[in-house]
């Protein structure tokens, strides 16, 4: 028997989104492997005729998209969107999230933020009881990178969230940069006991542009794995 790749698991919950599509739909693209399927399998409905506008969560996403010949905007020419369906780096049962693993994540929130419905598409191992096992991206200004670093450590500390904080690299070793000219640093607390208390208090640090935790965006999440597929929360349109 053959083996249920992680994979193959991501196909299946981005297949599950596409069903959520309908014509004439303004969509947010997301960011990342699983994002990538959903874009793949778009690409292929509009490739047979589906029109839809779509707003890309980063230049990676726009390249795949651009080759698929799908339909493109900015955020600023359609800044109400249907539906954004996107991936995570983890979910708790409250549909809160860690995102940023590819580094997008100030576009993702802005984009799903904007958007009617945010719908998460993931491998079931990304379901977790206590977020933090993934270290928490953060998006920072270069200038003062030190200094809101700091910022970062102690006010982590008020919620009990503790560890180490690194800025990310590229493969080759230099400074990760995002698409908006940012750093990203991880922050290796490790199981986060407030999660809405350390997103409200990194807001409000002046070097932070945006963090990964994504509190009250998410509709629903898609989980998917080789017991087939489990929806949390809600797909459809209820507020
Ligand atoms: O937030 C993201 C990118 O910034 C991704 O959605 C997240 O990292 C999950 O990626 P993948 O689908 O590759 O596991």
């Amino acid at each position: 028997m053959t083996a249920f790749s992680s994979d193959a698991a991501k196909r299946l919950a981005a297949a599950e989104a596409l069903k959520l599509v309908a014509p004439g739909m303004r969509l947010g693209l997301g960011t990342g492997s699983t994002a990538r399927h959903f874009v793949d399998l778009l690409g292929a409905r509009v490739a047979g005729g589906l029109d839809v506008i779509c707003v890309p969560t980063s230049e990676q996403t726009r390249a795949q998209a651009e080759q698929l010949f799908i339909p493109l905007a900015t955020i600023d020419s359609v800044p109400e969107l249907d539906l954004t369906v996107d991936g995570a780096d983890e979910f708790d049962a409250r549909l809160r999230l860690i995102k940023g693993g590819g580094g997008a994540l100030l576009r993702e929130k802005i984009v799903a933020t904007a958007s009617r419905r945010m719908i998460v598409i993931a491998d079931s191992s990304k379901q977790v009881k206590t977020l933090g096992a993934f270290p928490l991206p953060v998006e920072v200004t270069p200038f003062g990178l030190e200094v809101t670093c700091r910022m970062i450590r102690a006010t982590a500390e008020a919620t009990g969230a503790t560890g180490s904080i690194r800025p990310r690299q590229t493969a080759g070793g230099k400074a990760f940069i995002s698409d908006n000219g940012n750093y990203i640093v991880d922050c290796h607390f490790g199981a986060l006991p407030d999660p809405d208390e350390l997103a409200r208090r990194l807001s409000a640090i002046p070097g932070v542009v945006e963090h990964g935790l994504f509190i009250g965006v998410a509709k629903a999440v898609i989980s998917a794995g080789p017991e087939g597929v489990e929806i949390f929360g809600r797909l459809d349109e209820a507020p």
